[in-house]
Parts: C-alpha cells; sequence; structure tokens
C-alpha cells in the first residue's frame, strides 16, 4: 500500500492541530511520527485511519490498483491510543472474536493468536481475563489485536507506551517480523532509541508542522549538516604539527594522540584523510554521529526558539 500526504491541515476549535504536513509511505516499510504531545501526531493518524477529514490538501492510498481518500478499513490494523478491548473476556476469546469479527476462519485465526502469544510468551496467560493482566501485558494483546487479522497496513499509536525495556525489544522484534511479512507499519513514539533500530523512515513534528523528515542519514544532514570525525594516532601529535598538517581544516586537539576534524561534506573527508595519512600513522578513525535522541532534541530546542523568535 502506497500513501501519499499532500498539504494537509486540520484544526479544531480553537487549535491548528496539523499545518500543512506532506509525507509519503512506500509499501512495506516502517514509517514513524515523531513529536512532543501535542505535536498533531494522532491528529494525523485519525485522517490516515478516515475516522476524521482534513480541511484542506489530500490524501491518496492507492493498493492493488485501487485509490481511497483514507487507508481501507479491511486492509486496517489499528492499536489506538485509547485502547478497545473487553477487559472481562480472556485474552484468547477477545483475540479470536476481533480476529473473526475480521472474515479469519476459525482455524486461521487460531493459528494466528497461538503465534503471536508466543512470541510475546503470553500463551500460558490466554485463558485469564484481559484485566487480569498486567498493563504491560495488556498492551501486548492489544499489539496482537491489531495485526491478528493481517492486514496490509497497521498503525500503531505509542506501540511502546507502559513497557519495561526488555518489551520494548520484543516489540521492536515484532515489529520487524511485521515489515517482513510485507506490511506497512504506521508508527506513534516517544522512545527514540527504539525508533532508530526500525523505522525506514520518520517525520519529526512540533506543534503541526514537519521540523524533519526523511531516513535516519537524511535527518541527520538536515540536522547536523557537518560531520566530525575523530582521528587516533600511533605517535604523539602536537597542535602545531596539526596546525601545518590541517592548515585548511577545523580541527580540535583532543589529547596527545587523537584530534577531531569537523567538515562540510564527504569530499572533504578523503581530502583530509589523505592530508592526515601522509604525516601521521593513524589507528582509529570514528565518525561522530549523533543518535536520533540527541537530534530530536536539539532539532526541538532549536524550533521552539525559531517560533519564540
Ligand atoms: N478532538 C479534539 N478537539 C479539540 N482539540 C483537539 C482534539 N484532538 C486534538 N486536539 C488538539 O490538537 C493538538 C494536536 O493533538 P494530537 O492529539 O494530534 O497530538 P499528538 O502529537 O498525538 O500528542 P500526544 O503525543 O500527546 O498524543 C493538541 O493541541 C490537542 O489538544
Amino acid at each position: 500500500m502506497r500513501i501519499a500526504v499532500s498539504a494537509i491541515e486540520k484544526s479544531y476549535a480553537t487549535v491548528q492541530a496539523v499545518r500543512g504536513v506532506s509525507f509519503t509511505i512506500e509499501p512495506g516499510e516502517i514509517f514513524a511520527l515523531l513529536g512532543p504531545n501535542g505535536a498533531g501526531k494522532s491528529s494525523i493518524i485519525r485522517m490516515l485511519v478516515g475516522m476524521t477529514l482534513p480541511d484542506i490538501g489530500t490524501i491518496q492510498v492507492e493498493y492493488q490498483q485501487q485509490r481511497y481518500n483514507h487507508i481501507p478499513r479491511r486492509q486496517l490494523g489499528y492499536l489506538p491510543e485509547d485502547r478497545g478491548l473487553y477487559p472481562d473476556k480472556s485474552v484468547e476469546k477477545n483475540l479470536l472474536y476481533l480476529a473473526q469479527l475480521h472474515g479469519l476462519s476459525k482455524a486461521t485465526a487460531q493459528q494466528q493468536m497461538t503465534h503471536w502469544l508466543e512470541v510475546f510468551e503470553l500463551t500460558e496467560r490466554r485463558h485469564e481475563d484481559l484485566k487480569q493482566l498486567s498493563k504491560g501485558n495488556q498492551q501486548k494483546v492489544q499489539l496482537i489485536a491489531a495485526v491478528i487479522h493481517r492486514p496490509a497496513v497497521v498503525i500503531l499509536d505509542e506501540p511502546f507506551s507502559g513497557l519495561d525495556p526488555l518489551n520494548q525489544e520484543k516489540v521492536v522484534a515484532f515489529l520487524k517480523e511485521l515489515r517482513q511479512q510485507g506490511m506497512t507499519v504506521i508508527l506513534s513514539a516517544h522512545q527514540m532509541a527504539m525508533v532508530e533500530k526500525l523505522a525506514d523512515r520518520m517525520l519529526l513534528m512540533a506543534k503541526g508542522k514537519v521540523v524533519l523528515a526523511g531516513t535516519l542519514a537524511e535527518i541527520r544532514l538536515q540536522a547536523q549538516p557537518k560531520q566530525v570525525v575523530l582521528i587516533e594516532t600511533e605517535q604523539a601529535v602536537s597542535e602545531d604539527s596539526l596546525a601545518s598538517v590541517l592548515a585548511d581544516e577545523h580541527w580540535q586537539w583532543q589529547s596527545s594522540h587523537s584530534f577531531s576534524v569537523t567538515l562540510a561534506n564527504s569530499t572533504d573527508l578523503t581530502h583530509c584523510l589523505q592530508r592526515v595519512l601522509d604525516s601521521f600513522t593513524v589507528r582509529a578513525v570514528t565518525m561522530q554521529a549523533a543518535d536520533l535522541h540527541q537530534l530530536y532534541v536539539s532539532a526541538m530546542a532549536e524550533h521552539q526558539q525559531g517560533s519564540a523568535a
């Protein structure tokens, strides 16, 4: 399923929640919507699933040569922010009921349920009422409920919320398996370390607008266009020798055996390394890349400064 969102806007009574947002999602990719509380992520999700319409702009969904203005219900698995299963029914009854509601045969529903309960280590708990499970385990049942009917697209609003680190890792593995099975996954999340491991592309939003977009590498370039490379040498290097070898570079002496160089692009990297290798024996070269959490925090700080100015 291919999804193209073009310049959508959405306002509620007093809030302009989404302000001219565009992006595309390619079939089979994991796409992450990121941003602080109130950024507009859930509003976008509600428009993607057809719960509300954009005031302005378009959503075009292509699936098996058909076109839609939202993701067709039969092809959608959705974990909303406010979860909706039956607390007084067992895990098994909840899942089988939902699967059959989506048109799965009893045998296929059973087989799907068995597989996913195993993945989340919930097989032993399947006869317990949902309300008897911890919040984290209920969350895992909700994730299974969203995918049990094998939809083409899965939308997960905060799939990591309420989960401990080990269970968050399980969700990462679960989402990778969905991608392997060919599903398109759209998720919103606040756990950057998890998103970094998973997302093929992402959209960082603030106050209804796009702040950064693309793959992690593209986002890195947008947020931090300069690269910093740390070079460690076998022999001691003085500041004077660096000044003569790297006369045109922006370098910083770190210790007798290491220094960093800030580069504008990869061509500069080649030139810089050639000059360094002509003069010193190099032990290690490390690119100092910011992780998604750091990129997110600095992008949001910059955005806030920009909108305050
Ligand atoms: N039904 C509604 N009526 C009025 N205002 C709303 C409604 N839904 C959302 N908003 C407002 O729209 C803005 C965007 O909200 P939205 O829920 O889309 O953000 P979000 O990025 O999903 O936030 P969170 O991470 O907290 O879930 C917020 O200011 C919110 O208060």
